[in-house]
């Protein structure tokens, strides 16, 4: 396999992959190539922070490289696959990161080909993404280590198989932004309390970040990571009272649900 990598589409996602793979080191900027319909400010980015001249023809783009990063919407994905199928060759690994669009629906457009299904998340842009990778029977097993080896590289990346992509969506893909409503209600219960707006964000966003940081290097069960803080007729046994009352973490597991059913409902309607 060529040591170079092709996005289709050059958008946030894209860009945020193609930050992390450039940071790393993993690829050299003339050995990533990008192609977008028309010129977005995110393919700016990519020209005048990393010296990344964008390929103005399809045909080019699978041709510079095996490992085609498939990064447009779910929509468009379905409507240039039919147009780029006369470029593909069996040596390529198309990655689509499409939520809702599944691999027999990428083959029904393109013929039997190496396909990986991605999900990754928006912490990519800041090379903390959580990324599932499924790969089809014809890739082979050097090839799903390259493309984790890439996901690895902005972030972690887990082989799930496709049907759990749904859960995937729910837990991760989409999470960003339930934490973001929680970043959020956190600061704004703050600044009701007293403190600044700014000083909010910070302390909540921080406090976020070191509980997360608990659950990954403790290896230890959130339960008792939460038993920890609460000390008897303390004031976080009380926030905990007053979020279970009104079902914070019912809510937590329906929010889940909901995203993992659109996905599912998203890859049956085609
Ligand atoms: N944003 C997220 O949290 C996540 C997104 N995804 C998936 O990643 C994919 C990309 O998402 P984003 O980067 O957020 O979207 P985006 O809208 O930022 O980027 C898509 C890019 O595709 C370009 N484009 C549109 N039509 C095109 C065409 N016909 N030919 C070439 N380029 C075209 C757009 O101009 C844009 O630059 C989507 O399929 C989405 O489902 C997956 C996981 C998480
Ligand atoms: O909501 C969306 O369409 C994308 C898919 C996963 C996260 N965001």
């Amino acid at each position: 396999m060529t040591h170079t990598i092709s996005f289709y589409g050059a958008g946030n996602m894209a860009q945020a992959i193609i930050a992390g793979l450039i940071s790393s080191g993993f690829y050299k900027k003339e050995e990533i190539y990008v192609y977008n319909h028309r010129y977005e400010p995110t393919l700016q980015k990519l020209e005048e922070e990393y010296g990344i001249q964008p390929i103005l023809n399809e045909k080019d783009l699978f041709e510079k490289s095996d490992l085609v990063i498939l990064a447009v919407k779910p929509a468009v994905l379905t409507q240039i696959l039919p147009q780029v199928k006369k470029y593909l060759r069996e040596e390529h690994v198309l990655v689509s990161l499409a939520a809702g669009i599944s691999i027999r629906q990428i083959t029904d457009l393109t013929g039997p080909h190496k396909i990986i299904r991605a999900i990754p998340n928006t912490p990519a842009m800041v090379n903390q993404a959580m990324s599932s990778i499924s790969p089809n029977n014809l890739t082979t097993k050097e090839e799903v280590q390259l493309v984790l080896e890439v996901f690895n590289k902005f972030g972690k990346a887990k082989v799930v198989s496709e049907q759990l992509i749904d859960a995937v969506v729910g837990v991760s893909g989409s999470a960003p932004a339930y934490v973001y409503l929680f970043i959020e209600a956190l600061a704004d219960g703050a600044v009701a309390q007293g403190l600044s707006r700014n000083d909010a964000y910070e302390f909540a966003a921080q406090a976020v970040l070191g509980a997360a940081k608990m659950v990954e290097e403790t290896g230890k069960h959130p339960a008792e990571l939460k038993d920890m803080v609460t000390s008897p007729k303390g004031t976080t046994i009380a926030a905990v009272q007053s979020l279970e009352m009104s079902n914070f973490r019912a809510s937590v597991i329906k929010a889940v649900e909901a995203a993992a059913q659109k996905n599912r409902q998203m890859s049956e309607e085609k």
